[in-house]
């Protein structure tokens, strides 16, 4: 049986304009959640309630379209990563290279485009234009708000890890000032007198998250979000009121050499016990970097007797393995460690 874990909530109100003590504080309460799990809860955000209303509104209003209005948001293949993409067509665990049946999500996805960053010269694959649907009315506006906050967020959160990590708090500017990012709104739910869960399926499959960090919006329903910890054994994960979700992705743990957690999370059917449909919903805003960061293991991250782990990669190639996995249904190949944590782990 799964319990739940304390994921800690930690109140960053203070680090914009605080003392020195003061954001010493906040960064050492965040370095200890993301060495020892990898999660954290975020309060004292900065985002505005209404805006969280505002992603709300969106996702009910486009998930509830009817399913040809919504197939009209499909991109023209999976190797671009926007628009709709529909029940039991990606399977996540791929991205680790562990096969599973197809996933019980639907999910709509939004990014950074190429026209965002004119003068610059950025590859077309990592940086597609947004596919936005006619309806519902207000949908484009009140997302590119959450984009806009989420992403303000997950920079904030950058700045925290850098003083937790002992670097100076720009450190990872360098490394994020054209950074691929994608809002990935989900939705949960099978159409009724589809209650239809293969041995071993899940709403969505197990994964690390691909690049620095992820801002999750989401529902306060259980059975959904877990997690793994240490031990390979998983746990519910149910949101604070008011608090925001965040979570390391693959390069900081690779910047860290492990020293911080890529945490394996999943997300069960939904589907209750007695076999009733209860529907979720999340919005997770991925930071991933710029295409050509290369991330090694940062200094003091290794010594003697931990070597470094991981080859350096680039965040561009590093991505296109995980959404070649995850999307294009081709089983990952670089992922060995978190593979093996992901097949080693308690059902
Ligand atoms: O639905 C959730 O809570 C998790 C979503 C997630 O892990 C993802 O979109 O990568
Ligand atoms: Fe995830």
């Amino acid at each position: 049986m799964a319990s739940e874990l304390q994921v800690p909530i930690i109140d960053i109100s203070g680090f914009a304009h605080g003392g020195q003590a003061q954001r010493a504080a906040i960064a050492a309460s965040v370095g200890a959640a993301a060495r020892e799990i990898g999660f954290m809860q975020i309060c004292g955000h900065g985002v505005p309630d209404a805006a969280i209303e505002g992603l709300k509104a969106a996702i009910d209003g486009f998930f509830g379209l009817p399913l040809e209005d919504k197939l009209r948001c499909r991109p023209p293949s999976t190797e671009i990563n926007r628009g709709y993409t529909g029940l039991r067509s990606e399977r996540l665990s791929y991205s680790l290279g562990v096969a599973s049946p197809a996933d019980l999500f639907e999910a709509f996805n939004i990014g950074s485009t190429v026209s965002q960053h004119p003068g610059v010269a950025l590859p077309a694959e990592h940086f597609p234009e947004n596919l936005w649907p006619q309806q519902p009315a207000a949908f484009r506006a009140q997302i590119e708000t959450w984009f806009a906050e989420a992403g303000a967020l997950a920079r904030r959160m950058t700045r925290i890890f850098a003083l937790a990590l002992n670097l100076p708090d720009d450190y990872f500017v360098p490394f994020q000032n054209r950074s691929i990012d994608t809002l990935r709104l989900n939705n949960y739910q099978l159409p009724p007198g589809d209650t239809r869960v293969e041995p071993g399926q899940m709403g969505m499959g197990g994964h690390t998250d691909y690049g620095i960090v992820t801002v999750l919006w989401a529902d306060a329903v259980s059975p959904g979000l877990q997690i793994m910890d240490g031990d390979g054994d998983w746990h519910d994960i149910v949101p604070a009121p008011g608090a925001m979700l965040i979570n390391l992705g693959d390069m900081l743990a690779r910047w860290s050499n492990d020293r911080w957690r890529s945490t394996l999370h999943r997300v069960l059917p939904p589907v209750n016990g007695q076999g009733r449909l209860i529907r979720r919903r999340s919005a997770a805003y991925f930071h991933d970097g710029n295409h050509d960061a290369l991330v090694s293991c940062l200094p003091g991250c290794a010594d003697a007797d931990h070597p470094p782990l991981y080859p350096p990669v680039t965040v561009g190639e590093h991505l296109s393995f995980k959404l070649r996995g995850s999307r294009g249904l081709e089983l990952n190949p670089h992922s060995e460690r978190e593979a093996a944590r992901l097949l080693s782990g308690s059902e």
